[in-house]
């Protein structure tokens, strides 16, 4: 069992294990075998989603590991069809996971769908454009987040992949600041600014694909390479070390039995033997031409980030 997991504290006190599994494209079987296997090997953060539609599985592994709730640190999303609904949606992903409260409940896109659209979560427009609800503004969805956190169902609020211009459509209304805007970091997108804002308004950046999601370029990347071998580190290992040196939460994703053990360990044995003259020269990784993104969904507005996808 993996000791020392460092943790971040949120702007609100509460605290949250440096490392969590992803869950993302994880089928049924594979899911709830992945938590088994990593709750065992000591990690306590599971990232999870109504969105991925595998929490059913997530909470099967959970039990099946017999690892107490109450050292569990779990992490949900509210998909874009339930902005209007917070409360209906996070009580279905409570009893999808089984459990009565979640750590962390986020805004999953900043972008609210057509909930009477099409389908119940993708509903599209006759173009093939996803169904975007225009007359739903981002500060109510985040009002009906603080009504859940005061009724006491999450113990910490925030959002994910949002961008300085859409944090500020809710930041000026809020009672309570998000505790965490979890994006897509890792060294190829760094988002140096974006992370700067964050932290100048106490918001703690958890990363997602770290790794650089699914046939990942970063694993080969020469410069990460080197410094793996440098330090008798596998590639992952550095990338994830990278991230946590930064004070970042990090969200590994693998089914692999052998990958769920070593990017815990390894991530901790990156982030003691990292040096900053390595991690000055990770953070440039980006800027000298690498700068990519793996995860841009089609949504059909501006989300205000830098290097997306032209909108179509
Ligand atoms: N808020 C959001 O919008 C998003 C959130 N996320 C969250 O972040 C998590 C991580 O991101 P994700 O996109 O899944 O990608 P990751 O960057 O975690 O990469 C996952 C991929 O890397 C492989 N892998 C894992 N460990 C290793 C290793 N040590 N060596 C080689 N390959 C490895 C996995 O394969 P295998 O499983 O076969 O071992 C899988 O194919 C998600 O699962 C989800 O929880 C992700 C995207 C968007
Ligand atoms: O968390 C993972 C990702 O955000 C994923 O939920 C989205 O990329 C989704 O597949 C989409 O197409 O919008």
């Amino acid at each position: 069992m993996a000791a020392n997991v460092p943790k971040i504290k949120f702007n609100n006190g509460e605290e949250i294990p440096a490392v969590g599994l992803g869950t993302w494209q994880s089928s049924a079987d594979d899911v709830k075998n992945a938590v088994e296997h990593a709750l065992k090997e000591g990690y306590r953060h599971i990232d999870c989603a109504w969105g991925y539609g595998n929490e059913q599985h997530v909470g099967e592994g959970i039990r099946a590991s017999g690892v107490p709730r109450s050292e569990i640190f779990i992490t949900s999303k509210l998909w874009s069809t339930w902005h209007s609904r917070v409360e209906e949606a996070l009580d279905q992903t409570l009893a999808n996971l089984g459990t009565d409260y979640l750590d962390l409940y986020l805004i999953h896109w900043p972008v609210p769908l057509n909930p009477k659209g099409n389908h119940p979560a993708f509903p599209l427009l006759p173009d093939g454009k996803r169904d975007v609800d225009h007359s739903w503004h981002l500060k109510d969805t985040w009002k009906q987040m603080e009504a859940v956190l005061k009724k006491g169902k999450v113990k910490s609020i925030g959002v994910s992949n949002f961008s300085k211009m859409k944090l500020e459509e809710i930041l000026p209304s809020a009672e309570i600041v998000p505790a965490v805007d979890q994006l897509e970091l890792h060294v190829y997108n760094p988002q140096h600014e974006l992370v700067k804002y964050l932290k100048s308004k106490g918001i703690t950046p958890q990363a997602y694909s770290p790794l650089g999601s699914t046939k990942s370029t970063l694993l080969t990347d020469a410069d990460v390479v080197e410094i793996a071998n440098k330090h008798n580190l596998q590639p992952a290992d550095v990338l994830l070390g990278y991230l946590l040196a930064k004070e970042m939460v990090v969200l590994p994703k693998s089914v692999t039995p052998s990958r769920i053990t070593s990017n815990l360990s390894g991530a901790i044995r990156a982030l003691e033997t990292l040096t900053k003259a390595d991690v000055e020269r990770l953070d440039g990784l980006a800027a000298a031409g690498k700068q990519n993104r793996f995860i841009t969904p089609p949504w059909p507005i501006e989300l205000g980030f830098d290097n997306w996808p032209k909108l179509l």
